[in-house]
């Protein structure tokens, strides 16, 4: 008989940020920048330790609040986006795709390392960022971390990664 799989899932009304961003897509086709109310779960599967836990809620809870409100109220742009190039100044992030050009203060921007703003690559991001600041405290015996990013009310990009 095979062992027990664990997991814990967080679903928290906390998990949301509010942002604006615009990818591309067929192509060529850039949207217009605009604005969405993120929702984000996680779930972390592994043994369970001495508690009987596969890690604490709160502490899991806690990294990913450390994400999520880092990106509120920001401008979210990609870094690695072939046509969508991102300069910065000391004072302004100022971001070109063809003949379109926006300029926002720099705290107002955040340049993420994704080719394109999507809910998965965003989910992406969550995941290996809360994988990186708990993997000390959870250790090395969970097997996977699994986020996923609402952008609209049921439009979920999910990303699972290796513990
Ligand atoms: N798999 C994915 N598909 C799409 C993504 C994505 O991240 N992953 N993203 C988009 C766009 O960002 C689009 O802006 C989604 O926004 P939404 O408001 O849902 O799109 P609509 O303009 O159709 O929404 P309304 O309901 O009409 O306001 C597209 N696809």
């Amino acid at each position: 008989m095979s062992d027990p799989c664990f997991r814990v899932d967080l679903t928290k009304e906390q998990f949301v940020f509010s942002a604006a961003h615009f990818i591309t897509f067929a192509g060529d086709i850039c949207e217009r920048i605009h604005g969405h109310n993120y929702a984000v779960r996680v779930s972390v599967e592994g043994p369970l330790d001495e508690n009987r836990y596969v890690v604490d809620f709160i502490a899991l809870r806690d990294a990913v609040l450390n994400e999520t409100q880092a990106l509120d109220h920001h401008v979210l742009l990609p870094q690695d986006h072939r046509e969508i190039l991102v300069t910065n100044d000391e004072q302004e992030t100022t971001v070109r795709f063809r003949e379109r050009r926006w300029v926002f203060p720099n705290d107002d921007a955040i340049v993420l390392p994704v080719v394109n703003t999507t809910a998965e690559e965003l989910a992406r991001v969550i995941a290996e960022r809360v994988r990186n600041a708990t993997k000390e405290k959870f250790g090395d015996a969970l097997s996977m971390i699994e986020v996923a990013v609402d952008e609209n009310y049921g439009q979920w990009g999910v990303c699972r990664l290796p513990w």
